[in-house]
């Protein structure tokens, strides 16, 4: 198993050593995997390994939807300190967690947002999301939240060509291309695991973000 030094920028050490310090004894945190050791490279390393791409490592308001227990957005934060994240939480008990984990990593640099993606607005350069939902319904999700040229990155294992299929034409609804999928194996033993690129090209129709669950009930495609 890696060490958070070894997956993780120099000054992000710190900080995220204190989440997964808290993550490991806080009964609250969104996660099955506690064990300090196992979540560098569970969570911190596959939170991380989108920072080769240059519309992550060059992004300044990043949404993180449906946070959970933080990841990947508490690791964008650390990573990259010039950046702004919004962790985006429709879950009471977990945007309590949260606001415990941002306290005691002492980063000045995140906000929680306890919303539903769907009714919350704003516009970012960057939109992430790790273990949320399909494809399609992803897509609309972010597109409305996305300045023009802005990107989605999607944390996703393996994907079906139907649900692929499925969110290509979803995406071409709301204003988004896919750009680039990029296989990552940030931990011994993953699999499947691939980073999906899009980004906005157009002008989101007006009629999105469409009611508050709508997304996942009536998906586009
Ligand atoms: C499976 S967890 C994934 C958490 C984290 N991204 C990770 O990969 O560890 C999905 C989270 O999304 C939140 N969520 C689901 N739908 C949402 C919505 N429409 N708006 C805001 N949060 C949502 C859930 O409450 C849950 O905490």
């Amino acid at each position: 198993m890696k060490r958070l030094e070894e997956v993780a920028p120099a000054h992000a050490v710190e900080p995220l050593a204190r989440i997964l310090g808290l993550q490991s004894v806080d009964p609250t945190a969104s996660t099955t995997v506690r064990d300090p050791a196992e979540a560098v490279g569970r969570h911190v390393a596959d939170s991380l390994s989108a920072l080769p791409l240059p519309a992550v490592r060059g992004a300044r308001r990043i949404a993180d939807l449906g946070s959970g227990a933080g990841w990947p957005g508490l690791a964008l934060a650390a990573a990259l300190p010039d950046a702004h994240v919004w962790l985006v939480e429709s879950a009471i008990r977990h945007c309590r967690y949260l606001e415990r984990a941002v306290e005691i990593s002492e980063l000045t640099n995140v906000s929680v947002v306890h919303a539903r993606i769907e009714e919350w607005s704003g516009e970012h350069d960057l939109v992430t999301a790790r273990a949320l939902a399909a494809l399609p319904v992803l897509v609309e999700y972010a597109a409305p939240l996305l300045e023009l040229d802005g990107h989605f990155v999607a944390w996703k294992g393996a994907v079906s060509e139907e649900e692929a299929a499925a969110g290509a034409l979803a995406a071409d609804i709301v204003g988004l291309e896919l750009v680039e999928r990029v296989a990552v194996a940030p931990y011994a033993g993953a699999r499947d695991l691939a980073l999906h690129v899009f980004r906005k090209i157009a002008v989101t129709p007006d009629r999105f973000p469409r009611r508050a669950g709508m997304a996942t009930k009536r998906p586009l495609a």
